[in-house]
């Protein structure tokens, strides 16, 4: 589905992300776990063509990115971002509301898929004329996802989504979205430095350092098979696993 190869970006002398090559099946969830700042983000970013890649190349469905213009690609791709990446003065339904009406839904339609949204993600019907900074982080974080799943793009990229909850709260709203059949369908590109996120959401985790991939496996493999000792010693580092 996303074929990725030998992807590369650099900054001016840094080189964030280097000869990433790596192919995303349809329907997955593939996690790019890694410590701050080996290239997760821009790796990500790169997919949506937020950055454009010093080399390289990313194939979707066989077609490269590079022959649709970005904010085309971007229209039929989720993107999910910490606190939501809600705009400030759209109400969560102008927000919801955003890329249907950019693709020509009617408004029938658009009210149909916000309420069965609204309905899925356990939201009342009651906020959707509030603002978000009238809403609780775990409220605004389900209408990033409603907004980014709103004309279900088969592709959603997400990037710490989680990450500004408190633990509790963010393993609730986690569970609770990864647990909609609408996300099992979809194949998703999550980013996140928290490995007990990686190995209860990943089908697969490529784990990241300095811009190259380390490893890149089931959970099961990563823990029970790590390529280097830098793999073994970051799955380590973590309070439990839930596996066991
Ligand atoms: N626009 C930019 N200009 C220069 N350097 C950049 C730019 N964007 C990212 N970098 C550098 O590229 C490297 C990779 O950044 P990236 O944001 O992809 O890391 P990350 O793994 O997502 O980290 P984090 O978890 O902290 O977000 C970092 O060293 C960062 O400083």
């Amino acid at each position: 589905m996303i074929e990725i190869s030998n992807l590369t970006k650099r900054f001016q002398t840094h080189t964030a992300v280097d000869h990433v090559s790596l192919n995303i099946n349809k329907g997955e969830t593939l996690v790019l776990l890694g410590t701050s700042g080996c290239g997760k983000t821009t790796t990500l970013k790169m997919i949506n063509r937020l950055i454009e890649p010093t080399s390289g190349e990313i194939r979707i469905d066989g077609i490269d990115v590079r022959q649709q213009p970005g904010p085309e690609l971007r229209r039929r791709m989720g993107y999910v971002i910490q606190d939501g990446g809600l705009f400030p003065h759209y109400s969560v339904a102008e927000a919801i509301a955003t890329v249907p009406r950019l693709v020509g839904w009617t408004s029938e339609q658009i009210v149909h898929r916000t309420q069965e949204l609204m309905t899925k993600l356990q939201l009342p019907t009651t906020l959707l004329n509030r603002y978000p900074s009238e809403l609780s982080g775990g409220q605004r974080q389900r209408v990033g996802l409603a907004r980014a799943l709103a004309t279900h793009p088969p592709v959603v990229l997400m990037d710490e989504p989680f990450g500004a909850l408190d633990p509790f709260t963010r393993r609730h709203v986690r569970r609770e979205l990864f647990g909609l059949n609408e996300l099992k369908e979809t194949t998703v590109v999550l980013v996140t430095h928290d490995v007990n996120e990686a190995l209860e959401l990943a089908d697969r985790i490529a784990l990241m350092d300095k811009g190259r991939i380390v490893q890149i496996g089931p959970p099961d493999e990563l823990l029970t098979h790590p390529a280097t000792d830098f793999v073994r010693e970051f799955l380590d580092d973590k309070p439990h696993r839930p596996h066991e």
